[in-house]
């Protein structure tokens, strides 16, 4: 048994997010925290709301509340969302919460300490029609190095590089539209990066055979184009105040407190178990150092969690963990452009929620997970594969051998005869493909982890039209009863393997078989390939009930009647 530490990228506070969030992060991780558990390892899969910056404090205002209230109840809409989702958090936090504050502030001061934070002063974008100092994201204009027309002042999302405000040609602001900006003189605090760059650079080569790709070319091209020191506080009041004269009304940027908030809530569930789940064993030194850190997030967040985090922790001369492992996603991209929360742009989760229940969502993105590439959302590809694999494989084969079983031998497992040849080879094929399956999850190769587990799915189908047992029944019962048993096995199997991606209905296919010893929660393990070969778990003589239909089938007139409803070309 290891440890595993899983963090995916905060999801940002500013409304319900849309299944490219989902996929891009919090998915993949809740996907390989199951299978881990399921595995007998200790997992800590945390993660928690980023809640500080201006786009909270704008939308705080413009729905008439404290931005703290705010914050609170979309932080708990969140929540929920996710529960909704089955995604099996450890503990989900908030960045605002006290023990961030201590953390980020006590960073802060070790950074200082070791002359890695310096003042200075600088020419800050002041928008007279807007009354303040404009934070850089609410300065909009053409990227410098891309051409890219809307680019903002932290980073050009076209061309992922960082910049300031003041890069950008023809800026504007944000909030107001004026084109009437000022640049006046202010104090800021920069982490200086630079000094940090080549203990960044060494640790980045170390993981240059083990990373994704994706995330160690993002890393190097961010460490190449030189590491610039970086402001690390922003004019705001909602944040993490800043402990220094002269920095009232001032706080951290939220790009510096929301990788800490890892810690953050890490702490806030020690605190609140008491201080049983000890969380600097899974942080600090030595009681740390048996702990596999994994961090999932898309490209986005690559440079800050590859390169920035890591040189704060390398900064304060303490003994944090670093990441040993940083999953990387592409976009997925709904029609022609990405998901946005800010343009209000693909399919929420609450929405998705509505029409299907989490499942049917949960395998097409891990199905479709931007890995090697984008992909897209469409509403066509996702009825066709939910009908096809969901409906159509799994979901037919669990019923079609049920149903038929219990109108032949009533509701117990039926004996039938000794397993023969064609089930020998499907022992073994199964047991090959849960190998296959099993090394996809391990490589965290999502998108190969759920082709193995709709090739199980349809060995099965397989297996029954070769066996044919409404054929097999008028000659042989035996021989039908043992082709059901051997089907039943596989319900079996699947009720075990499907849970990290389908985990609701692993947990309906579990009560397909409600005697059957080692499916409680915390008992269930992942079979041998030995155990799955032999597919004889499920005893003959064994009670087992008939599930509702596992999915309905995607039809023309949802199809269109959901077009419609998210605009769909
Ligand atoms: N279309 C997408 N596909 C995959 N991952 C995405 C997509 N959009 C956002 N993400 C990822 O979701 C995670 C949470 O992001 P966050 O809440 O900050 O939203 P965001 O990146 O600002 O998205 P948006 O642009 O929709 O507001 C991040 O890891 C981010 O990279
Ligand atoms: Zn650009």
């Amino acid at each position: 048994m290891a440890r595993y530490l899983i963090t995916s990228a905060l999801p940002y506070i500013n409304g319900i997010k849309h299944l490219g969030n989902l996929v891009g992060s919090m998915l993949p991780a809740d996907v390989y925290s199951r299978y881990l558990r399921l595995r007998g390892h200790e997992v800590l899969y945390i993660c928690a709301t980023d809640e500080h910056g201006t786009p909270a404090e704008l939308a705080a205002k413009e729905a008439g509340l404290s931005v703290e209230e705010f914050c609170r109840r979309q932080h708990d809409l969140q929540a929920e969302v996710y529960r909704g989702f089955a995604l099996s958090f450890d503990y989900f936090g908030r960045s605002s919460s006290a023990q961030n504050r201590e953390l980020t502030q006590h960073f802060g001061r070790r950074l200082t300490e070791n002359g890695l934070i310096e003042e200075r002063s600088i020419q800050q974008v002041y928008s007279p029609a807007d009354g303040r100092f404009l934070p850089d994201r609410y300065v909009i204009g053409t990227c410098p190095h891309c051409g890219y027309d809307r680019a903002r002042g932290d980073q050009c999302e076209n061309c992922t590089r960082l910049l300031d405000p003041t890069d950008l040609i023809e800026p504007r602001s944000a909030v107001s539209g004026s084109t009437e900006l000022e640049v006046r003189e202010t104090r800021h605090l920069y982490l200086r990066q630079s000094q940090l760059a080549e203990r960044v650079r060494a640790w980045i080569e170390t993981k240059q055979d083990s990373w994704p790709v994706l995330t160690t070319s993002i890393a190097m091209k961010w460490l190449n184009e030189g590491l610039e020191d970086r402001g690390i506080t922003r004019d705001l009041d909602w944040g993490v105040p800043v402990e220094r004269e002269g920095y009232e009304g001032k706080v951290y940027y939220v790009w510096f407190d929301a990788p800490i908030e890892y810690i953050g809530a890490t702490k806030e569930l020690s605190d609140s178990t008491g201080g049983e789940i000890d969380w600097r064993s899974w942080w600090r030194g030595e009681a740390a150092e048996d702990v596999t850190y994994v961090q999932f997030m898309a490209k986005d967040n690559i440079p800050f969690h590859s390169v920035m985090f890591p040189a704060m922790q390398m900064g304060t001369g303490e003994d944090w963990k670093l990441a040993d492992y940083i999953k990387g996603f592409n976009w997925l991209n709904y029609y022609g452009g990405k998901f946005s929360t800010s343009q209000n742009y693909g399919i929420f989760l609450d929405q998705a929620l509505e029409l299907l229940p989490a499942d049917y969502w949960r395998y097409f993105l891990m199905a479709n997970a931007p890995e090697s590439d984008d992909t897209s959302f469409t509403w066509e590809l996702f009825a066709a594969q939910v009908n096809k694999d969901l409906a159509d494989t799994l979901g037919n084969f669990v019923n079609r051998v049920l149903t038929f079983s219990r109108k032949r031998f009533g509701d117990q497992v039926p004996a039938g005869g000794q397993p023969g040849e064609v089930e020998a080879r499907l022992g073994e094929r199964v047991a090959a493909m849960l190998g296959d399956y099993s090394e996809a999850l391990d490589g965290m190769q999502f998108r190969k982890a759920a082709q193995a587990l709709r090739a199980l799915w349809s060995e099965a189908n397989g297996y029954l039209e070769q066996k044919a047992p409404w054929q097999e029944i008028k000659t042989d019962p035996e021989a039908a009863a043992l082709t059901l048993r051997t089907a039943m096995n596989l319900i079996q199997l699947f009720a075990q393997v499907s849970e990290p991606i389908v985990p609701d209905t692993a947990a309906r296919l579990r009560g397909v078989f409600p005697g059957l010893a080692g499916t409680e929660d915390g008992q269930r393990t992942w079979p041998t390939p030995e155990r799955a070969a032999a597919l004889d778990t499920v005893p003959a003589g064994a009670d087992f009930t008939v599930p509702e239909v596992l999915f309905r089938k995607i039809t023309d007139d949802d199809l269109a009647a959901w077009r419609d409803r998210f605009g769909a070309q």
